[in-house]
């Protein structure tokens, strides 16, 4: 996806391209690539973890691993998309924390109602996408934590539900200070059709 972004290291000199492990420098070139790849590796077995920042970051690192050599690294640049800045990158680390032990605290939202997993689990990925811990791989990687969040509490993940542009609106109207799109969403991805 397109980023606001400062002059970027990561990127090929003169170019919006993130620097790959295949050295492609066409964007539509390095989107199939990374797509293909993506969904390869999550079709393997994800990594096993405490559902905490050390899993979140591993997840990163195991969905990107064959695209990027930063798979699992927090972000050094500011970015932002559609006008909105995330979490710039000296606050990362303790943001993810922080929200990472609310989640801890609770106790990972085991032995909710659908309804209220799907209220905790908007307000979490709406932080985590605010956070944006990643230069490149969010969207997917907060997707399949909530894969993971919900075979944790032992509800199903209708990934049928996940229309790319609902997904986008309802994240938008998030970080906007509205998470109840989200809420609605991930209610119907885990509740039977
Ligand atoms: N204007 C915006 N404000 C806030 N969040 C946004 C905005 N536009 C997109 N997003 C969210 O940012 C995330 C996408 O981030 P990123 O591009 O790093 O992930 P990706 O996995 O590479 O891409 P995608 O999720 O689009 O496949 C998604 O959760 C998306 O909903």
């Amino acid at each position: 996806m397109v980023y606001t972004a400062e002059s970027d290291p990561l990127c090929y000199p003169g170019t919006t391209v993130l620097r790959n492990k295949l050295d492609l420098t066409d964007q539509s070139e390095l989107d199939e690539f990374e797509t293909t790849m993506f969904v390869l590796r999550s079709e393997e077995p994800w990594p096993e973890g405490n559902l905490d920042v050390t899993h979140y970051l591993a997840l990163h690192h195991h969905l990107f691993q064959d695209v990027f050599d930063w798979g699992g690294e927090i972000r050094t640049i500011r970015i932002g998309k559609g006008g909105n800045w995330f979490c710039y990158p000296e606050f990362i680390a303790n943001e993810l924390n922080r929200i990472f032990q609310e989640l801890a605290r609770a106790d990972y939202f085991e032995g909710l109602t659908p309804a209220n997993f799907a209220a905790q689990a908007a307000h979490l990925l709406a932080e985590i996408n605010a956070i944006h811990p990643f230069r490149e791989g969010n969207g997917r990687t907060q997707l399949t934590f909530l894969a993971l969040l919900a075979r944790h509490v032992g509800l199903p993940f209708n990934a049928e539900v996940l229309d790319r542009e609902r997904v986008i609106e309802a994240m938008i109207e998030s970080f906007a200070g509205s998470e109840q799109p989200l809420a609605t969403l991930i209610f119907d991805i885990v509740t039977e059709p």
